[in-house]
């Protein structure tokens, strides 16, 4: 069965329809999805440009409500979709399940932001005159998201536009369009109002475009590729109104080891955060910087870490790396596997493609040793299972090193030093730093985002999430 748009409450059939690949087996398909144009964007913006006034408006205990009921709606089906993200995006099961579990505490989140109200009442430097400082929805807000993270990601960025009192005109990616679905289903059966939430599937240089391009969308929140984000910021900056925009893009996030630290739990820290999700996270550290001492007792013990991984299908018990999403995705890490080795870093373990029971997208965890953090491979991020090995002779060299990057999303070190734990929190050119900790997997309810090319605009997540979703008024009162 073809599966279909939803645009002003209403399931709307569509055309040109694709099969959704299982990234683990490529034989099976999580469905067939429409691919929708111009056509879908116009009738959903005009749909959220009519439903959202009342919902600005609406009362904030139902909207709570409203929202509540997504997140036990999500909780309670976890492992159902779960099952299906895990077929469609690659990621193993427990992993799987663990995300939409995470979507429905943001959505709980959020159903609590409904209620802590904000605002100010000011004097003025006039005499009989007073100031109010509100903040109101921003109107209809398109969302854009990658497949890297098909739940989670959709929902920091629905539940606070909902919450706030937006209107939401969302664009899944196309790798990943039956999670969406099922997020979809979810809002419907809670009885958001129809226009408030709308969803539309297809590509993002035909759908992402026209929302892109259309008048009557008032701010875009964006998450995936740099390349992408730059566009989308030249769009909204062209387009007459402008549109408010926030970008989340890419990261190239390093891991220092410093010689005093715990090695096991540095290594620990490195598998977790770089092969989890087979790499596949803007958070995780594609560079570990090794000062001298600790450096070959470092790679020794994650290249014995790195044998015992199991690669394989999503659904397999025992997997820890699943398949790289796609074809082209599995492309680039292997031309950045041979890149690497054309620079001269020394491919320690892994870098090639490998052979399970089913037919997939299946890749060696990667590590390269003796990388320059010149090397394309140090510098771009590659976005899969492959991590490089920096040698650095002093912390003070470590630190310049992690800071030299385009990226700035997230940082770690691993030390027993509270001086230099200290030091890298203080000095560290990043959005997020990890003392301890792996460089991915964070809280949602404290701000997410980076610097330089990482990130563009407010912060996502937590409270800070009202800076995107909401546009201060500033109203001055002759009160008499
Ligand atoms: N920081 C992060 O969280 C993430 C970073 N990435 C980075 O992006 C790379 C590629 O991943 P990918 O998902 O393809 O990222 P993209 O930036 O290509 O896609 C992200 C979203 O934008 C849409 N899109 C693509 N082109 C346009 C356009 N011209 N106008 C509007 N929307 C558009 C996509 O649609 P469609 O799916 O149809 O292409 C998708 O929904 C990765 O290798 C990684 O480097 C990816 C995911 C997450
Ligand atoms: O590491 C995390 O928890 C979030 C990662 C993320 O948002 C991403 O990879 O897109």
């Amino acid at each position: 069965m073809s599966e279909r748009h939803y645009i002003g409450g209403t399931w709307v059939a569509g055309q040109d329809h694709q099969p959704d690949v299982n990234p683990s087996d490529t034989r099976d398909s999580v469905g067939l999805f429409p691919s929708g144009g111009a056509a879908e964007v116009d009738a959903a913006v005009a749909a959220a440009t009519a439903a959202a006034p009342l919902w600005a408006r609406s009362n904030i205990q139902q909207r709570h409500d409203m929202l509540r009921r997504i997140a036990d709606g999500i909780a309670a089906a976890a492992t159902e979709i779960g099952t299906i993200l895990a077929r469609e995006e690659g990621k193993p099961l427990a992993e799987a399940v663990a995300e939409v579990q995470r979507a429905s505490q943001i959505f709980g989140f959020f159903a609590g932001e409904c209620l802590r109200q904000t605002g100010d009442r000011l004097a003025s430097i006039r005499d009989g005159v007073d100031i109010e400082v509100t903040r109101e929805p921003v109107g209809v807000v398109g969302i854009i998201t990658p497949w890297n993270f098909p739940i989670a990601i959709p929902a920091w960025k629905i539940a606070p536009a909902l919450a706030y009192g937006n209107a939401v005109l969302f664009k899944p990616a196309d790798l990943t369009p039956a999670t969406a679905l099922s997020l979809a289903r979810i809002i419907d059966q809670a009885g958001v109002p129809p226009g408030i939430f709308n969803m539309i599937f297809g590509k993002g240089r035909v759908v992402g475009n026209a929302i892109l391009s259309h008048p009557g969308v008032d701010a875009i929140s964006f998450t995936g590729s740099v390349n992408v984000g730059r566009t989308i910021a030249a769009a909204c900056v062209a387009s007459s109104p402008m549109k408010k925009f926030q970008l989340e893009m890419g990261g190239k996030n390093p891991f220092v080891i410093l010689d005093d630290a715990d090695l096991d739990l540095a290594v620990s820290i490195a598998v977790n955060a770089a092969y989890m999700s087979t790499g596949q996270r803007c958070t995780a550290p594609e560079r570990f910087i090794v000062t001298n001492a600790i450096h070959d007792r470092f790679v020794a013990q994650l290249i014995e870490r790195l044998r015992h991984l199991k690669v394989g299908h999503a659904l397999g018990s025992d997997t820890f790396v699943g398949p790289v999403v796609s074809q082209a995705q599995l492309d680039s890490n292997l031309a950045y596997v041979q890149r690497g080795c054309d620079e001269g870093a020394t491919l320690a373990f892994g870098g090639h493609r490998v052979a399970c029971d089913t037919p997939g997208f299946y890749m060696a965890p990667t590590l390269f040793t003796d990388a320059t953090n010149d090397m394309a491979i140090a510098r771009e991020e590659i976005f899969g299972p492959v991590a490089c090995v920096i040698r650095a002779k002093d912390y003070a060299y470590a630190l310049a090193l992690a800071n030299d990057t385009s990226f700035g999303l997230t940082a770690g070190i691993c030390t027993a030093s509270l001086k230099y734990a200290a030091d890298f929190k203080r000095n560290s050119r990043a959005g997020m730093v990890m003392v301890n900790l792996p460089t991915a997997g964070v809280d949602y309810h404290v701000p997410f985002g980076g610097r330089g090319s990482s990130s563009f605009g407010p912060r996502e997540q937590g409270r800070y999430a009202a800076e995107f979703y909401t546009s201060v008024k500033t109203a001055y009162v002759d009160s008499g």
